[in-house]
């Protein structure tokens, strides 16, 4: 499957009994999609697809995001671990987990390294402040410009459960996804057409706000 002409045109699987095989689907064609955007440079990123309460489809580690085939998808559940033995997923598959333990409608998550989010995110204290585009109503809840959308920044760290703990306590307030200094960012949605309109929303104002400093300068 590829990605439809418009993101918008994919179904609307809100619900959380998606097939393993429907997962599979869309996490290719979004690899794709993502990878035309420039966000997932060499083996970077990782996306998934919730399947059930307890189980979530995800990229196996390594590997480019761009050129995936559905049996570079596979089976964890919540605790990260893959169904399957002997199938390695994501290093950042407890990222995954956090988000969907933590939101109940998260039903697709995207994580990926654009320039923008690897730059900017190391000149910022601990947020990014989004404001005065239209873009920012991409996000939910958002119905104007003038809106300050605050994105959380949080330390890079290969110890990714150390990673997750930093970045627990602010998830209760997260409109526009987090960033990761010099590594990229986390987006999700209630399906993968929402997820990806966040994150192409997300990364338009990241890059907008990096050219506007530069500009500054
Ligand atoms: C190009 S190295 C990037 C990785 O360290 C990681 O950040 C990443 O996004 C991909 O890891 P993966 O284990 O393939 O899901
Ligand atoms: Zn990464």
């Amino acid at each position: 499957m590829d990605w439809p002409e418009s993101p918008f045109a994919l179904p609307d699987h809100a619900s959380g009994s998606e097939t393993m095989a429907d997962a599979a689907r869309e996490i290719v064609a979004a690899g794709r999609r993502m990878d035309r955007l420039g966000f997932l440079p060499a083996t970077a990123g990782n996306l998934s697809r919730r399947l059930s309460s307890d189980r979530f489809a995800i990229t196996r580690s390594g590997g480019h995001k761009g050129f995936l085939t559905e049996a570079d998808v596979i089976e964890v559940g919540l605790d990260g671990q893959a169904v399957r033995a002997g199938d390695r997923p994501s290093a950042e598959t407890l990222l995954h987990c956090q988000i969907y333990e933590h939101e109940p409608e998260a039903q697709a998550i995207l994580h990926g390294h654009s320039l923008a989010a690897t730059v900017l995110s190391r000149f910022v204290r601990d947020t990014i402040v989004l404001e005065g585009y239209e873009v920012q109503k991409v996000f939910a809840g958002q119905t104007t410009h003038t809106a300050a959308i605050r994105v959380p920044v949080f330390d890079n760290d290969q110890d990714i459960p150390r990673l997750a703990r930093n970045v627990a306590p602010l998830l209760n307030d997260m409109p526009a996804g987090y960033v990761i200094r010099g590594h990229g960012v986390y987006v999700w949605g209630p399906n993968m057409k929402s997820a990806m309109a966040r994150m192409e929303g997300l990364e338009f104002l990241l890059a907008c706000t990096l050219h506007e400093r530069s500009l500054a300068r």
